[in-house]
């Protein structure tokens, strides 16, 4: 289990991805979010998750330059958008994203959403690049098991990471065994719902019988569900707070609870339902 917020998952090709890092959705592209990555760096997150759609590369860019640590030393990654995808459209935004960065590579490009039609040839853009190694690792996001099997059956590399919407009101019943199985890191986005699962009477009860927070009781349970997680703050308090989920432990019976408020709610679009 991760210990720390250095701690790393080794991924399905051996390279190292910290298990806990900071999401920038919603992050202006300015002091807004150039802010919150050199404090989260500057308080131990070694991971940021951003994407060209979120509009704040150059900003996230500029946060890791004004850290206290070295690009090296960090685990960026970044995802194609929708409209961006096929061949050499991919290959064109990977290039558009490494410039706002400042960067000439990066640790982790997603393919953002399961476009159909288009997302097996972005797979082959994202696979020449990492054969370039201007990129550690490759993976998807918002794949169900129906994408990934399609997307396995030609592929010359197997996803590193999945990155899908996981939280106790959706915590991903058919997808989790699956990725497990086929050694494919799940990785939480909103983890938080968006800070609406704050007043859910099991995280309340359970927060309070710890001494904790709902943000760190959640969070606590993607590290015991061994699942990386992204919450996302541009608040230097939270993002300290969010962070501080390493020396508690949730019980069996708290974990049976936590499961249990599965009600498949999404906050975000449903990926079969994205591009009807
Ligand atoms: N691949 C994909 O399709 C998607 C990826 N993502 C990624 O996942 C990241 C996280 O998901 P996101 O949708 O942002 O949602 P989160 O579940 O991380 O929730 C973020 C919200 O919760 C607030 N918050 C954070 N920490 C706390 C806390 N301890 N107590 C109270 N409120 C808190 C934040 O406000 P404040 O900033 O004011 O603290 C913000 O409003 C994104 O930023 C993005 O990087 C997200 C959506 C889709
Ligand atoms: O990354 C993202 C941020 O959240 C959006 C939903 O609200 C998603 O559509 C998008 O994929």
């Amino acid at each position: 289990m991760i210990k720390n917020l250095q701690d790393t998952y080794t991924l399905n090709n051996g390279v190292q991805m910290p298990g806990v890092g900071l999401g920038v959705y919603k992050a202006d592209d300015g002091e807004e979010v150039t802010s919150a990555v050199r404090t989260a760096i500057d308080h131990g997150y070694r991971l940021i998750d951003t994407a060209s759609f979120y509009g704040n590369e150059r900003g996230v860019g500029e946060g890791i330059r004004e850290s206290s640590m070295n690009q090296n030393d960090i685990f960026l990654t970044s995802k194609v958008w929708n409209d961006e995808q096929g061949y050499d459209e991919t290959l064109r935004a990977f290039e558009a994203s490494l410039g706002r960065f400042g960067f000439n590579n990066l640790d982790m490009y997603l393919i953002h959403w399961p476009v159909p039609g288009k997302f097996k040839e972005t797979w082959k853009a994202l696979e020449r690049l990492y054969d370039e190694r201007v990129i550690q690792a490759i993976g998807v996001s918002n794949f169900h098991k129906h994408h990934l099997e399609d997307l396995m059956k030609d592929a010359n590399v197997k996803p590193a990471v999945n990155q899908v919407e996981y939280h106790p009101h959706l915590s991903q019943g058919e997808l989790k065994p699956f990725c497990d199985k086929h050694d494919i890191r799940m990785q939480a986005w909103s983890p938080l719902k968006r800070g609406k699962l704050f007043d859910e009477p099991t995280v309340a009860d359970i927060a309070r019988e710890h001494g904790r927070t709902p943000a760190q009781i959640i969070l606590r349970w993607d590290l015991q569900t061994g699942v990386a997680t992204i919450p996302k703050s541009t608040n230097k308090e939270r993002i300290v707070e969010n962070a501080d989920i390493f020396n508690f432990e949730l019980s069996e019976h708290d974990m049976t609870r936590l499961k249990n408020m599965n009600i498949d709610d999404r906050t975000g679009p449903n990926p079969d339902e994205m591009f009807k």
